[in-house]
């Protein structure tokens, strides 16, 4: 539902000389909500965030938040705050300092800053490294700062530029359910720009996939996941079989293919490759084409009749599974 507190982008459009980096983009993030924002490399994901961090100027277009157009305004005047990759943390500054750093320059005084930047540190689990420089901190521990430092203008928006993709895979799962629980608390919007599928689906209320300047699809992740509007969405997110029938394209989830031993099925093939995945096992299926088509097993059903790689197998998939993407 649409309401006066939301982030509006109207046409809006990035032109680097002929480059064309997002190109007449329209779309309604709803207050409150976690957008992640999931393309691969160059599609504009970056221009879109720092368009609306005001970080880089707008070609056409407005972006309104709040029903004002913020378009114009400098980064520090529009309600939004962002926390970029490398957390850009001052080297020479304690971790207090560091998060009280824009309320200094806005003016406050030093007492009223720190009392607020200890709340900050206290929110995010860093109180008791106050006292610390960044480079006595983790690469998690930074990231923490980072955020508490990006938050304390009490920003409307927060906008996020690969938040996680410095850190170690474990320690970026459990960033992510830290993320998670932070939006949920402040109750604002985050836009998390990510090219990890993983990532976009755990973390987002919506996910907003874009391809070659434009928005491709957007919606919840499950809705995204269970019904991608094109092949670049299909394979985008993976998990998806993208197989051509009567001159059309249709998706069928991986977990959904139906695995035959020997000749059989729908399909006929040879086990090209298997990966064991823990509580899965995949498998790739090179067909007859040269088309290759990948099933997800459950552990068990794998290794109560386990294949090599070299047999003979066919898959089939139910019709109730069948999506049709469009051309
Ligand atoms: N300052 C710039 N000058 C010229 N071209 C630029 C500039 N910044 C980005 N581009 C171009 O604009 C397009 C979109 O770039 P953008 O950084 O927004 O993509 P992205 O999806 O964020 O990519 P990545 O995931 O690699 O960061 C690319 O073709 C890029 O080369």
């Amino acid at each position: 539902m649409r309401t006066a507190n939301d982030l509006e982008l109207f046409r809006l459009t990035k032109r680097y000389g002929d480059t064309v980096a997002v190109r007449d983009l329209n779309h309604l993030i709803a207050a409150g909500t976690y957008v992640c924002l999931l393309g691969p490399s160059g599609c504009g994901k970056s221009s879109t965030l720092r368009m609306i961090a005001g970080h880089e100027s707008v070609t056409e277009g407005a972006i309104l938040l709040e029903g004002v157009d913020i378009s114009g305004l400098p980064p520090a005047g529009r309600g939004t705050a962002m926390m970029f990759q490398n957390y850009a943390l001052f080297p020479h500054l304690t971790v207090r300092d560091n998060v009280a750093f824009s309320l200094k320059m806005r003016g406050v005084a030093k007492a009223k800053r720190h009392v607020r930047a200890d709340e900050l540190l206290e929110l995010v689990d860093m109180a008791p490294y106050a006292a610390r420089r960044p480079d006595q901190l983790s690469g998690g521990q930074q990231q923490r700062v980072a955020l508490a430092r990006a938050l304390i203008t009490q920003p409307k928006v927060l906008l996020l530029d690969e938040p996680l993709s410095a850190l170690d895979p474990f320690l970026r799962v459990r960033m992510r359910v830290e993320l998670k629980r932070l939006q949920r608390e402040l109750g604002i919007t985050f836009i998390h720009v990510t090219h990890g599928q993983d990532e976009a689906l755990a973390l987002a209320d919506e996910v907003i996939v874009m391809n070659n300047a434009v928005i491709e699809q957007s919606g919840p992740p499950r809705a995204l996941f269970n019904a991608p509007r094109t092949e670049f969405v299909a394979r985008f997110l993976g998990g998806h079989n993208v197989i051509r029938r009567d001159g059309r394209a249709i998706a069928v989830r991986s977990d959904r293919m139906i695995l035959t031993r020997g000749a059989g099925g729908t399909i006929e093939g040879a086990i090209f490759g298997i990966e064991y995945q823990g509580t899965t096992v995949q498998l790739v299926l090179k067909t007859g084409q040269a088309q290759e088509l990948s099933v997800v097993l459950p552990e068990r059903d794998f290794f109560s009749q386990p294949l090599q790689v070299g047999d003979l197998a066919s898959v089939a998939w139910p019709e109730t599974d069948v999506h049709p993407l469009e051309a």
